[in-house]
């Protein structure tokens, strides 16, 4: 069984104002709200790719009841918890550039945290848990750290998240983690904007605890460091639509092939292919998508001294 965890998932009020006059009254171009969150969004995308996944997560209020909706309309599994106080919206402005203004999560008390760790004693070996997203204030940010703990052995864990839950979350030796580029250097008070710097920087996290770390870099290609190697993919080019939930569809497509194949270089590609896929459609990828743009993914040994700067 795959689980996504999502503890703070979000209705993403997307709007597109081209002209936006602050202090004034404006009136949006185009809008989309959708039931977001980066294990939502994991879950979302592997049933695309062929993969049954179980979202798991606190929601709440209209926004919680909104989202349920939206993922049992699309057929996905979910076993949520039901918390006081209304899931976040997330505001995603689009116009010459994206802006983003994250909601505030509702307070969630320790019950439902143990109700989370009850659901997560079910885990058996050979299941995958998918941790995505920030955690909540009201919540140690050392939570991802302890349900690693938790797990038994033979369950591999996929984080995916920023700042101090990530930090804490590197002691307890995840399979792999996926920060951005900004989420790296944010970890060590530095800009990262080179491959070479991804490569530095991604194998402290590798040296921190982390088994295979991939640092995505926008439309700058990727970078997979494994025990063995440490890889470079590309990104293809194309119009990029709307990037919210690429990070995430890099994570749902690696997940995919991974379980296919059991090989990282090839996950490493599909993960590529399936983040462009969805920054290049208004929502979020198909397989027929990911296979096409797969193709034109070359991942490479990453080679200090040359070209790819
Ligand atoms: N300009 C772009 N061209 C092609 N692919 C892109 C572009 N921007 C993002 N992507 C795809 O989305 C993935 C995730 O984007 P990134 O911004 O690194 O992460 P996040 O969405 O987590 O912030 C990239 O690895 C890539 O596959
Ligand atoms: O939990 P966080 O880190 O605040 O992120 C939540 C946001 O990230 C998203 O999952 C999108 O993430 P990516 O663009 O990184 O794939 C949105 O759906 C959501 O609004």
């Amino acid at each position: 069984m795959i689980y996504t965890i999502t503890l703070n998932p979000s209705v993403d009020y997307i709007v597109q104002l081209d002209n936006l006059k602050t202090g004034l009254v404006n009136t949006v171009d185009q809008e989309t709200k959708i039931a977001g969150g980066k294990g939502v969004n994991v879950t979302r995308v592997l049933k695309r790719l062929g993969h049954q996944s179980t979202a798991l997560g606190f929601v709440g209020g209209f926004t919680g009841q909104f989202i349920e909706k939206s993922l049992n309309d699309e057929e996905l599994s979910t076993k949520f918890i039901h918390v006081e106080g209304d899931t976040r919206i997330n505001i995603k402005l689009k116009n010459s550039e994206e802006t983003e203004i994250n909601g505030l999560s509702p307070s969630i008390s320790e019950d439902y945290v143990d109700k989370l760790f009850e659901q997560l004693s079910q885990t058996v070996p050979g299941d995958l848990v998918v941790m995505a997203g920030s955690v909540p204030a009201s919540i140690n940010q050392s939570i991802y750290s302890r349900i690693l703990h938790s797990l038994p052995d033979g369950v591999q864990a996929i984080v995916d998240t920023k700042g101090k839950a990530l930090e804490e979350t590197l002691k307890a030796k995840p399979f792999l983690v996926k920060p951005n580029h900004h989420e790296l250097g944010d970890l060590f008070g530095v800009t990262v904007t080179t491959v070479d710097d991804a490569v530095k920087y991604g194998k402290k996290v590798q040296a921190m605890g982390a088994e295979n770390v991939i640092v995505s870099m926008a439309g700058n290609g990727a970078v997979l460091i494994t025990q063995e190697d440490i890889l470079f993919g590309n990104v293809p080019v194309g119009h990029v639509k709307n990037s919210v939930g690429a990070g995430d569809s890099v994570v749902a497509g690696f997940l995919s092939t991974y379980i296919e194949t059991g090989d990282l270089k090839e996950a490493f590609q599909s993960g590529i292919a399936a983040g462009s896929a969805s920054a290049f459609s208004s929502g979020f990828c198909t397989e027929e998508e990911v296979q096409t743009l797969r193709k034109k993914i070359s991942v490479k040994p990453y080679d200090n001294g040359g070209g790819q700067r």
